[in-house]
């Protein structure tokens, strides 16, 4: 199947998926003197119930924890988006050093990971319906940026070791997702789609401009992973990052001055 590495990374997507080649393909370089500010934008509303938190998967491309989607408890509301979305899930994509791992860029700028908060419309009965609709699913991106250790990313981290190779998961209740946010909820927004396959169109994409922090500590525990299950030689998770894709006559609002 897909992955990351020379013989199915993503530059062979397009293979299984001829959508790895459409209109609104994700990640983007942001350039930010071509993303004017939008004053119809409004600010994001997130609200997040910790009681919603329900597990730590590996995944085998990267790591996710889970979030009981069965109500409105954990939604995004505001900024870019009508109506109502419900948080799925979290992940993370890195690389194999701090030069590189995000999938957005601003002006070529890489950061050494990069936070994806998924979530997916209530107009549709479930995730699977929303992920095939072009206004189906939001998702928030946040930067990390190497600095002081984050103590909330920590919490996080804490998980990582229980679930090392592919199909490992862990029960991880009550974490509110929230206090992985910057201060700050200023975003560049933008049509996109999922950055692995099945690369769905259907997202609006939501960037943070600012980072969190991320030691180097602690971008070492990301690297522990392993894409492989227990048993297999293959080594660490890393570098499971699509690059940045042609913006093909989009535009990119930013919700600040
Ligand atoms: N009917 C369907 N069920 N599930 C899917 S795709 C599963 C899924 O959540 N994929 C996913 C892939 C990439 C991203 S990302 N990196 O945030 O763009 C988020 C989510 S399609
Ligand atoms: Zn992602």
């Amino acid at each position: 199947g897909w992955g990351y590495g020379p013989t199915n990374g993503p530059d062979t997507w397009g293979e299984g998926f001829p959508i790895a080649n459409g209109p609104r393909q994700s990640p983007i370089d942001v350039i930010p003197g071509q993303a004017p500010y939008d004053p119809a934008l409004k600010p994001l509303k997130l609200k997040y119930d910790p009681a919603t938190s329900q597990g730590i998967l590996n995944n085998g491309h990267s790591f996710q924890v889970d979030f009981v989607d069965d109500a409105d408890k954990s939604t995004l509301t505001g900024g870019p988006i009508s109506g109502t979305y419900r948080l799925r899930q979290f992940h993370f994509h890195w690389g194999a050093s701090d030069d590189r791992g995000s999938e957005h860029t601003v002006e070529g700028v890489k950061f050494p990971c990069e936070l994806h908060l998924v979530h997916w419309n209530t107009k549709y009965p479930s995730f699977g319906e929303a992920a095939s609709q072009p206004d189906g699913l939001a998702v928030v991106g946040v930067f990390l940026k190497i600095g002081a250790a984050n103590p909330s990313l920590q919490k996080v981290l804490d998980a990582v070791d229980s679930i090392k190779f592919k199909g490992n998961q862990a029960p991880f209740p009550g974490f509110d997702p929230k206090i992985l946010l910057p201060s700050s909820l200023d975003y560049w927004t933008y049509d996109g789609s999922l950055t692995t396959p099945p690369l769905l169109e259907s997202v609006t994409w939501i960037v943070l401009k600012q980072p969190i922090s991320v030691s180097p500590t602690q971008m070492a525990k990301f690297r522990s992973l392993m894409f492989s299950g227990e048993g297999d030689a293959t080594c660490c998770m890393q570098d499971n990052y699509r690059p940045p894709q042609p913006l093909k006559g989009r535009k990119v609002r930013a919700s600040f001055k």
